[in-house]
């Protein structure tokens, strides 16, 4: 049976070792915390997914090297960590089929996972698991479907068969740079729902934020060339919807701080910060029109407050939709 491997030892890379061992496959789980990893081996619960216990046949390891008995290895880190991760271990991951699991856009050089991967990893063709999931629902084997994307159909058929368990449900693309901007936009949206909910301004305010943010989204993956199809699917408009309306989503639950002047761990995953500024600084240079993400990067960087980034977003021209 081909050993599935997991880079990446927090919410997500949990959660998904959980449910494809729950599906009888071969997974080995690694992290680079090895005080941590150790810990999870013989406690078989992660701090990080309360109440969920890892079944005893997923391999858990320190040793990077164990990737090399791996058919996929799934790259389940934060965005920023990417190409650390990738300059440090690429060596040992190259010549594997990739899939990024994390969702944004890098903040040193622009770029989406793929194209990390890629440049780092030359001897892989790489792929995308996106869409909306949480990991508690998925780690509880909740129904989930996701957008598994890979440029070449083969691996992607093969991935798809692979990763699939009947209650992760993945649906197959070809459009990979359409499935990773929707995943990393709609978190930047997500924080800006928070925004508009922990403020006080209401949830037709919400709908109206949703609704043009996901113009914005498809506005900046078209000029990327990514499919309208796309950004309408799981990895799109699945994940605005679920991020922008739940409290369970870290972006909606950071921009809800904001809004409502509350503190906010830091140490808590924000994928869309960083994405955010990334995001408004390419859209600035290409002259695509953001000014929902333009909104976000100047809140949460403290160049405007959330009274001036709204009384701007109001006074904008009136317009066709
Ligand atoms: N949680 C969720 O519900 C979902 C998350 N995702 C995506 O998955 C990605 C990961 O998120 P999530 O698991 O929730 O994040 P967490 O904050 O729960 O965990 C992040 C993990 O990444 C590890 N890590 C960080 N930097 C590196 C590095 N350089 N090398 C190796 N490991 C590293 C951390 O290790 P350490 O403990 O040592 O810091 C930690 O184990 C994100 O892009 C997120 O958007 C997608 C769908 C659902
Ligand atoms: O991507 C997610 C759900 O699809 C998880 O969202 P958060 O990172 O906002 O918690």
């Amino acid at each position: 049976m081909t050993r599935i491997g997991i880079a990446g030892a927090g919410a997500f890379g949990v959660a998904l070792a959980v449910a494809l061992a729950q599906a009888g496959r071969a997974v080995t789980l690694w992290g680079r915390d090895t005080a941590g990893i150790e810990a999870l081996r013989t406690r078989r619960e992660s701090p990080r997914l309360n109440g969920v216990i890892l079944p005893e046949t997923v391999s858990v390891t320190a040793e990077i090297g164990e990737m090399a008995a791996c058919g996929p290895v799934l790259l389940a880190v934060p965005m920023q960590a990417l190409s650390g991760l990738l300059t440090q271990h690429g060596a040992a991951l190259d010549g594997r089929t990739l899939v990024a699991c994390c969702k944004g856009v890098d903040l040193a050089t622009g770029r989406g996972p793929s194209a990390l991967i890629a440049e780092a990893c030359p001897g892989t063709t790489p792929a995308v698991l996106t869409g909306p999931s949480f990991a508690a629902d998925i780690a509880r084997g909740l129904p989930t479907a996701l957008t598994l994307a890979c440029a070449d159909a083969e691996t992607g058929a093969r991935l798809q068969e692979r990763l699939s368990t009947p209650a992760l449900r993945l649906y197959r693309s070809l459009d990979v740079i359409g499935a990773e901007l929707g995943g990393a936009l709609k978190n930047v949206m997500a924080i800006a729902s928070g925004i508009v909910i922990g403020s006080g301004l209401g949830e037709s305010a919400r709908a109206a934020l949703i609704t043009r943010g996901f113009a914005e989204m498809q506005r900046f993956a078209r000029a990327y060339g990514a499919e309208p199809e796309t950004l309408a699917g799981l990895s799109g408009f699945g994940d605005l919807v679920l991020t922008c309306t739940s409290a369970q989503s870290r972006n909606f639950r950071y921009g809800a701080a904001l809004g409502e002047g509350a503190y906010f761990d830091p140490q808590i995953t924000v994928e869309g910060a960083a994405t955010a500024r990334a995001v408004a600084a390419i859209a600035k240079a290409r002259g695509i029109d953001m000014p929902v993400t333009q909104s976000v990067a100047h809140v949460i960087d403290g160049r405007r407050s959330i009274q001036e980034a709204v009384k701007i977003l109001l006074s904008r021209p009136l317009k066709e939709e």
